[in-house]
């Protein structure tokens, strides 16, 4: 079986007597572009690091292509690593135009091929009209987009994106995201992510390792980890929701104050166990035909959505995503419908 191109087994780092990383494994298969995703200091930078040989291992052990790069006593020097990376701060040589900045790392080749691979690239991340100009000539977006032509020109075994959208506008994030994702997929380049912001990472990243204080919680794609989060921080961290009392009913069903649920109740719950069940805003629908009411406490509008905020009549409050023609005023009731395909809850007792 194939062990993958990156592979991280039980990676240990630490700053002194600080550990900042603890049992970190993951595989990628080649083409694959995973995530690490998490609360700023859990350790993603420090794993991107030490990925990258930046940083040494104190126990466990990193392999890039079949060949061990790290571990407590061996080390591969990062120059000798293929890896290519792109950080927040773009890091372009200023004083070289576009082209140059690109065919950087490409002094191996003959001028033709350089020349080849530089316009090929440019081509692929649309730069190609810019060719000539310079880096403070050119937006956040196109700068970031240099760079990351730069990190790919010399066919790396491994690309590293480290926070690489944190200087740009929201709205130029989320379409850099998706174009980015589109030039790695088409170069046929493994991919490492680091970041704080879950919209990126669901719209660059095939699979993301949530990560707290140096350990990877879960990791799963994008729809798992919203609808079947490992546990609380996991269900916390990612999306939005609320978690309600319940309690559970036999091994399928579970009775909050909205109704019962179907699905798979956790590991070690009998019935009359006590559980907190968490709800989606996607979870509460709107219906005005529906006998439960609930009050209007907050109400955020998105655009094609509003995010309400309403409370229950046992005082327990949901959210609920409705489409934003259905505009109530703050204080009024609406009739809401639970709407939720699976259970998602944790034994009250649990951390
Ligand atoms: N060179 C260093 N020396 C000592 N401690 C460090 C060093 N670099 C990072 N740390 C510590 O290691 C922990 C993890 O830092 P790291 O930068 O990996 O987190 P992060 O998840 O990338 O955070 P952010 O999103 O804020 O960049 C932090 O507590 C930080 O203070």
């Amino acid at each position: 079986m194939s062990t993958g191109l990156l592979q991280l087994n039980h990676v240990l780092q630490a700053y002194g007597e600080q550990v900042v990383i603890r049992n970190l494994s993951l595989q990628l298969q080649k083409g694959q572009i995973g995530c690490l995703l998490g609360p700023s200091g859990c350790g993603k930078t420090t794993a991107l690091r030490c990925i990258a040989g930046f940083e040494r291992v104190a126990a466990g052990e990193i392999v890039l292509n079949g060949a061990c790069v790290s571990s407590a006593d061996s080390f591969v020097p990062p120059e000798q690593r293929r890896i290519g990376m792109v950080f927040q701060d773009y890091a372009l040589f200023p004083h070289l135009d576009v082209t140059a900045n690109v065919g950087f790392g490409l002094h191996r080749l003959t001028r033709v091929e350089r020349e080849r691979r530089v316009e090929e690239l440019l081509h692929v991340v649309h730069l190609a009209s810019v060719a000539k100009k310079y880096p403070h000539e050119l937006s956040g977006g196109q700068q970031q987009r240099v760079a990351l032509a730069r990190a790919l020109a010399p066919r790396p075994d491994l690309l590293l994106l480290d926070e690489p959208f944190s200087n740009l506008d929201v709205s130029l994030r989320e379409r850099l995201s998706m174009e980015v994702r589109e030039i790695i997929k088409q170069q046929g380049t493994t991919a490492i992510l680091v970041t704080h912001d879950q919209a990126e990472a669901f719209a660059i990243a095939d699979e993301i390792g949530v990560m707290n204080h140096g350990e990877i919680q879960q990791w799963d794609t994008a729809f798992n980890l919203y609808h079947r989060p490992a546990n609380r921080f996991v269900a916390n961290f990612i999306g939005q929701g609320v978690f309600l009392p319940g309690k559970v009913i036999n091994a399928q069903q579970v009775e909050i104050e909205l109704g019962v649920l179907q699905g798979v109740i956790p590991e070690h719950c009998d019935a009359g166990c006590s559980v907190d069940v968490l709800l989606r805003p996607d979870d509460i629908v709107h219906d005005d035909s529906s006998t439960m009411q609930a009050a209007v406490v907050h109400k955020a509008f998105r655009g094609a959505e509003i995010l309400y905020t309403l409370r229950l009549a046992g005082g327990a409050k949901v959210l609920a995503l409705v489409p934003s023609h259905h505009d109530h005023a703050i204080g009024g009731k609406i009739g809401i419908r639970l709407e939720a395909d699976h259970i998602v809850a944790f034994q009250q007792s649990e951390g």
